[in-house]
């Protein structure tokens, strides 16, 4: 199915029942949905397989980081699972990257591929402590630059980062931001948020938002609600 929505909606449940009836409140033509750590540990490929049977494309949110060959296979198992998205770290460099890539050449349904560049809850003292002396800005173009050339397909960055990001790496980068919020609704832990229209504007091509939608009396509403503030 062609989504023309640029929504993803995070389930971010522990358990796949609860995952797996939130999906059912939400429609398929007009959003995506992304399985991370928790539930992908608890429930596995089969919470994947019920979303595809659902009608879902799904983003496989595992943020992969280890040595080339190993990422390699875990990016072939996701496509090989049938998702549409899968992720890595671009700080596992760009020989991992390059392996990823490569791993999805003449795959039959290659999933979009593309890397975390700093966690939107990392700040300068955060990489400092790791032995990175860069403003997290600076070191997000960094990783950007590397996982474009390494032939990757965009990365998962803060909505202001995406105007920056879209003018360095070009048209054809997907940028993929969480810390969305329609306006008026609660920030919950995100922090430096930004609206579906202002995320638009700078260039975002796909809105990951979680608790807006899965915690709305109506997610269909919700949903609706946003849908309407981007057209
Ligand atoms: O990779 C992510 O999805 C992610 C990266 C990041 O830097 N910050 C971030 O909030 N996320 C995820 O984006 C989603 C945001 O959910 P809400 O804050 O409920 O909209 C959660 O699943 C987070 O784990």
């Amino acid at each position: 199915m062609t989504v023309a929505s640029p929504i993803i909606v995070a389930l971010d449940y522990s358990q796949p029942d609860q995952a797996l009836a939130m999906a059912d409140r939400l429609d398929p033509a007009k959003v995506r949905v992304k399985v991370g750590k928790e539930l992908f540990t608890r429930g596995g490929p089969d919470v994947v397989r019920a979303l595809h049977d659902k009608g879902f494309q799904v983003f496989l949110d595992l943020k992969f980081h280890d040595i080339p060959n190993t990422v390699a296979g875990a990016v072939k198992a996701a496509a090989d699972l049938g998702v549409w998205m899968v992720n890595v770290h671009a700080s596992g460099g760009s020989r991992m990257m390059l392996a990823a890539r490569e791993a999805l050449v003449g795959h039959e349904r290659p999933p979009l591929l593309i890397a975390v560049t700093v966690l939107t809850s990392q700040e300068r003292a955060d990489l400092q402590e790791i032995g990175i002396d860069h403003e997290p800005e600076d070191q997000v173009r960094r990783l950007a630059a590397l996982t474009r050339d390494s032939g990757l397909d965009g990365v998962v960055c803060s909505a202001r980062e995406a105007a920056m990001l879209r003018a360095a790496c070009g048209d054809d980068f997907a940028l993929v931001t969480p810390g969305i919020r329609p306006a008026g609704s609660a920030g919950d832990d995100q922090r430096r948020v930004v609206t579906p229209p202002q995320a638009r504007e700078w260039g975002v091509d796909f809105m990951v938002i979680g608790r807006p939608i899965t915690r709305a009396e109506n997610p269909t509403a919700a949903v609706d609600d946003i849908l309407q503030s981007l057209s």
